[in-house]
């Protein structure tokens, strides 16, 4: 293990503290412009190729979309980011110099990597902002000593937080009541109280309404270079509405990458993706 990976798994094994601090804010090294780097990962399941040599990388407060036909692998290579599931070959670079395929599923969380799975999962009984304290807190257990000594940095945090997620003035509301849009932005409020470095948005807009789309388009451009994101998605006027580069996958691999206007004028992603 290099001295930075040591470095990074101590600070993973720290924790936050009351969520504020990200302890690898130093130590990710992303000189090159890369926040994210997969090279030639394949991932086999019984024998079939989910990923087949997959080469991928994400720049530094970009906001990449990723779309491609059902079966493509854009789960199984957001399972590989997060460590879910191990490659069979190939290596995931979180920056220069940490190799995400030697960490665990909760150290990966702690160097910085955000998941936003498609169902929201917000602490339903509780507040908007009570969820988003949580979060902050990053456990349920030193919830109560939070609230009774949540620091100044951590209103204002919250407060900035609300308005981001467009909740401000719902932030008494249970999430409960909230809609299926509210809860999508409210569960990436708690992402982002945790301040990762990456962000991984699975068919963020699923279930959602025209204006509703709207809002999460204008909410994820809003976080375009304070956070880098990878965000899958099949709704195309979505994509369109959010997108610099897009990488199309099929079969395992990067099939095209481009603008959105690019690829879509690309015959084999028509073929496989698009349609005529
Ligand atoms: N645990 C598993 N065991 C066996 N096969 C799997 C497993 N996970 C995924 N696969 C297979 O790997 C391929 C890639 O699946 P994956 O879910 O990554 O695709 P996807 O691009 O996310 O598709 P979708 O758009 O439908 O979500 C599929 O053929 C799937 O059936």
């Amino acid at each position: 293990m290099n001295a930075n990976t040591a470095e990074a798994r101590q600070a993973s094994q720290r924790g936050t503290a009351g969520g504020l601090s990200r302890p690898l804010e130093d130590t990710l090294d992303t000189r090159h412009g890369a926040i994210l780097y997969l090279d030639d990962v394949t991932v086999s399941f019984d024998g079939f190729r989910a990923l087949n040599k997959l080469t991928l990388d994400i720049g530094v407060g970009e906001l990449r979309c990723v779309i491609g036909p059902n079966g493509a692998g854009k789960t199984t290579m957001m399972d590989v980011i997060t460590g879910k599931t191990r490659p069979d070959s190939g290596s995931v670079f979180f920056g220069q110099t940490i190799d995400l395929t030697r960490h665990a599923e909760p150290e990966i969380a702690q160097l910085g990597i955000g998941r936003k799975f498609q169902k929201p999962t917000v602490f339903e009984a509780m507040s908007v902002q009570e969820n988003l304290e949580l979060a902050l807190a990053g456990d349920k257990s030193v919830r109560a000593s939070l609230m009774a000594r949540l620091t100044g940095a951590a209103r204002t945090r919250i407060d900035e937080l609300l308005v981001t997620i467009r909740l401000a003035d719902l932030r008494q509301r249970p999430a409960g009541l909230l809609s299926h849009g509210q809860k999508q932005w409210l569960e990436i409020g708690m992402l982002l109280a945790q301040e990762p470095r990456l962000l991984l948005l699975d068919e963020p807009v699923a279930g959602m309404t025209d204006a509703e789309t709207e809002k999460t388009a204008e909410l994820l451009c809003s976080l375009r270079g304070r956070h880098s994101m990878m965000v899958v998605e099949h709704d195309m006027d979505f994509v369109g509405q959010i997108a610099q580069k897009v990488t199309v996958l099929a079969e395992g691999r990067v099939l095209a990458e481009g603008s959105l206007a690019q690829v879509q004028a690309d015959e084999r992603v028509i073929e496989v993706y698009l349609g005529r």
